[in-house]
């Protein structure tokens, strides 16, 4: 055996040690994206009254049975303003739609079907009992539960937030995410790059995950390869208080990797380090205090795999979401792939929707968790078990797709 952590077991690990966070209130407008820390209920119901679905006249269904029915016209109702008034045998209201029905009438005759000739209408059409009218409560009632406790809300809840009668929303606070990058190689970009130098990436796609997944990103910036300068940014991150706390790079066994001993050094407990996947073998995973903390390995793709697979489902345990788990589904292989070892393969892959209706999942032949632009490129990962026997084009198998915003 590799002596490696499985992929799931890594995971469940990690969530085990999470709680959802404590709850707070936000204005509507600041809502979309966050996580309700209770059922959402109905403070009223809606419609509030038997409203007109339609522009015509409320009438007595029983007066217009048939074509020729002649009715007197005795008021108005608009929405906003209803008809204080009450429709007897041979009468009608005018009425618009989203109005109140008046007391009395029990159908909406479409001003379609109908002649106007002063205080007198005539019926072109017969009236339906009920036809053309939203009976009070069709849509929700006062004190039902529309959404439940974990539901991430989206542009349409913030609609349906407002019409139960809310003006601000119980939700898990955000998640706060302290990265770190490492490396005496990196420069942040638009600084000048020296000779022995790259530009530092990886910060950006983890604190857009992050942000994608509602957490607030803190980026500390590069810390050398140096103990002193690690453990001085070291504690700047820690006293940001974060939920989590990401390192980048120095995750491996080289002599510069000096992430997991400094970590050690500041009093960060580990459960974990390395897991059998690639990319991203070298993670490790630990805690100080409240804080969970993340070594996640420098390859800019293993980062940002790591992020996909451990990160963002920390971040979704973390705000009550029901679901926390990345959720793989079925495809089929786009061409023959060869036996795999022990660790569990997430390759960069091309998508398409296949004749029989299945997506196709075809790998890209380079898989250098170094290489940006094919992740890029990428429309999913392919996952292949660890020690999958070889395979045919057309075999099932599981993508994780990578659609916006990762
Ligand atoms: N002898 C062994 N060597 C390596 C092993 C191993 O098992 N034995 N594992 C390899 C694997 S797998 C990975 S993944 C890498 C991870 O190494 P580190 O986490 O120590 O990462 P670094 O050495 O710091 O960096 C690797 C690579 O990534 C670049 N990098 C780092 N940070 C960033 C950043 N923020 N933005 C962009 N690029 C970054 C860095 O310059 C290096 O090129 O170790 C293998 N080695
Ligand atoms: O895990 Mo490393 O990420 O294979 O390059």
């Amino acid at each position: 055996m590799s002596g490696l952590l499985p992929v799931a077991e890594a995971r469940a690990r990690i969530l085990a040690g999470l709680d959802a966070l404590p709850a707070e209130t936000v204005p509507l407008s600041q809502a979309l994206g966050r996580t309700l820390a209770a059922p959402l209920d109905a403070l009223r119901t809606q419609p509030p009254w038997d409203c007109s679905a339609m522009d015509g006249y409320a009438v007595r269904a029983a007066d217009a049975t048939a074509p020729g029915a002649r009715l007197t016209v005795i008021g108005e109702a608009a929405a906003g303003r209803a008809f204080a008034g009450e429709v007897d045998a041979g009468q009608a209201a005018r009425i618009f739609t989203g109005a109140p029905v008046p007391r009395g009438a029990d159908a909406i005759l479409l001003q379609e079907d109908v002649d106007r000739d002063g205080d007198l209408v005539v019926a072109r059409e017969a009236a339906q009992l009920g036809r053309h009218i939203r009976a009070a409560g069709l849509d929700f009632r006062h004190g039902e539960t529309l959404l439940p406790a974990g539901h991430r809300l989206g542009a349409r809840d913030l609609a349906l937030g407002a019409a139960l009668g809310h003006a601000a929303l119980t939700v898990t606070r955000r998640p706060r995410v302290a990265l770190l990058a490492t490396g005496d190689e990196l420069v942040p970009p638009g600084a000048p790059v020296g000779p022995d130098q790259i530009v530092a990436s990886n910060s950006f796609a983890i604190a857009g995950a992050v942000r994608a997944e509602g957490g607030e990103a803190i980026d500390l910036g590069i810390a050398r390869d140096d103990r002193a300068d690690l453990a001085a940014a070291l504690e700047r991150a820690f006293a940001a208080k974060p939920d989590i706390l990401i390192t980048l790079g120095g995750a491996s066994v080289g002599d510069h990797d000096l992430v997991q001993p400094t970590l050690l050094e500041a009093g960060v407990t580990f459960d974990f380090w390395k897991i059998a996947m690639r990319p991203g073998k070298p993670m490790m995973a630990g805690r100080r205090g409240a804080t969970l903390v993340l070594g996640l390995p420098g390859n800019p793709v293993s980062s940002i795999v790591c992020a996909l697979l451990f990160l963002a489902p920390a971040l979704r345990k973390l705000s009550g979401r029901a679901e926390a788990a990345p959720r793989p589904r079925p495809a089929r292989l786009g061409r023959d792939m060869p036996a795999n070892d022990h660790r569990e393969d997430y390759m960069r892959a091309a998508l398409h929707v296949g004749d029989d209706g299945v997506t196709v999942a075809t790998a890209f032949p380079r898989q250098d968790s170094s290489m940006l632009r094919p992740l890029a490129e990428a429309e999913g990962l392919l996952i292949r078990a660890p020690n999958a026997p070889a395979a045919r084009a057309g075999d099932p198998c599981l993508v994780l797709e990578l659609a916006h915003p990762l």
